[in-house]
């Protein structure tokens, strides 16, 4: 898309990420700090960015029932993301990313119960018929997965797929082929280098960004990444995050699960840290990733191979069994005895906010 006002990724990075911030935690920072005190004390509602938000998601909760019990695999997320916004999403294994992706994409199993509320493209997903889900899948919202060569049918060419996938996205027959080059152009591919040419003649970093073309067709306002590059080496990786970081310069509003530091610093924006299913920081992304701030995502980080590849003692705990406070305060250094009262509320910390208590009374 030309033409649209979206200030290039390299200028919001230079801006600090400002267009995914939450303007109303840096009121409520703002507050807190004339008033002398760092705990911020409610949770933001971003009212004034009703207009400019692709995503809203207030207070969001998701539950599983089971034959164990209740799991609860999210509780009170909030955050927004701004048309070209760009979020990543870290957190252990079973912190509640896929989660997280699933929700956004309409595609929770029966059994899962959504609190709070989550607004994309306008339209209100708590409660959503699965009519209604499945056209938000079909025109709203995209979706990039983790491989793409199980995820591209083998023996279908890639030109019919694509149109194919066109008419699905509601794109008229005869406008497809100019809207699907248009898509791949955007990547640096066009409809001619994958005319004829079936999924395993393309390199791994090729078919990742046809599947981010595919998920752009129709333009939806966002588009949702798992893990896209963990199944790629390193050049093909680098591929795919500039097929993502496109995306977003061209006004699609972009997040990403991933643990691979290099994308996460190409995307910018904000990240958010899941632990147990609870934001225990959110922050722009450099900060998360050059100086975190929450005792978890600097375990977290740590741990990562390229950072010493330290794990953190202990293991994240059974959602079923949750501990009244912060969910991280049994495997915490920082640990106080308040820490085990109620989950801590956000202390703004540069940039946006942390979950705890250690940052409030410093
Ligand atoms: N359909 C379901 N029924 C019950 N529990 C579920 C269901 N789907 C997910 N969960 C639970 O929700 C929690 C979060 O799972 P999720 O897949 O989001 O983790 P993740 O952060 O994506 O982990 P990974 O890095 O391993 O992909 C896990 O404890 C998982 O067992
Ligand atoms: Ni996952």
């Amino acid at each position: 898309m030309v033409g649209r006002a979206v200030p290039r990724l390299r200028d919001r990075v230079r801006l600090g990420g400002d267009r995914n911030r939450w303007r109303v935690v840096a009121a409520a920072a703002a507050a807190t700090v004339a008033r002398g005190a760092r705990a911020v004390s409610t949770l933001p509602v971003c009212a004034e960015r009703v207009a400019e938000e692709v995503l809203h998601v207030a207070d969001l909760g998701v539950r599983f029932r089971t034959r164990r019990g209740v799991v609860p695999a999210l509780a009170g997320l909030s955050f927004d993301l701004a048309p070209g916004g760009t979020r990543v999403v870290i957190g252990e294994s079973g912190s509640g990313k896929s989660v997280l992706a699933h929700t956004l994409l309409g595609l929770l199993p029966r059994n899962a119960e959504v609190l709070g509320a989550v607004r994309l493209a306008a339209r209100h997903l708590v409660g959503a018929s699965a009519r209604e889900l499945r056209e938000l899948r079909a025109r709203h919202v995209g979706f990039v997965p983790q491989s793409p060569a199980t995820s591209l049918n083998p023996v279908r060419r890639l030109d019919s797929l694509l149109t194919e996938l066109a008419r699905v996205k509601g794109i008229p027959a005869e406008q497809a082929p100019e809207r699907v080059d248009a898509a791949l152009r955007e990547l640096d591919l066009s409809l001619d280098a994958v005319a004829r040419r079936y999924p395993h003649q393309l390199s791994g970093g090729m078919q990742q960004r046809v599947l981010i073309a595919a998920a752009k067709l129709g333009h939806p306002a966002l588009v949702v990444a798992d893990e896209p590059t963990s199944a790629l080496d390193a050049d093909l990786a680098a591929d795919t995050a500039d097929g993502l970081v496109s995306l977003a310069e061209h006004g699609t509003a972009v997040l990403v699960i991933t643990h691979d530091l290099r994308l996460a610093e190409r995307l910018g924006g904000d990240t958010a840290v899941l632990y147990a299913g609870h934001l225990v920081e959110d922050r722009p992304t450099s900060a998360v990733f050059d100086a975190p701030a929450h005792p978890y995502t600097q375990g977290l980080l740590a741990a990562l191979p390229e950072r010493g590849g330290v794990p953190i003692p202990g293991m994240p705990p059974e959602l079923t069994d949750l501990p009244p406070g912060c969910p991280f305060a049994p495997r915490c250094e920082r640990h106080q005895l308040a820490c085990d009262d109620a989950v801590p509320r956000p202390v703004a910390v540069r940039g946006g906010y942390v979950r705890c208590l250690d940052h409030a009374h410093r």
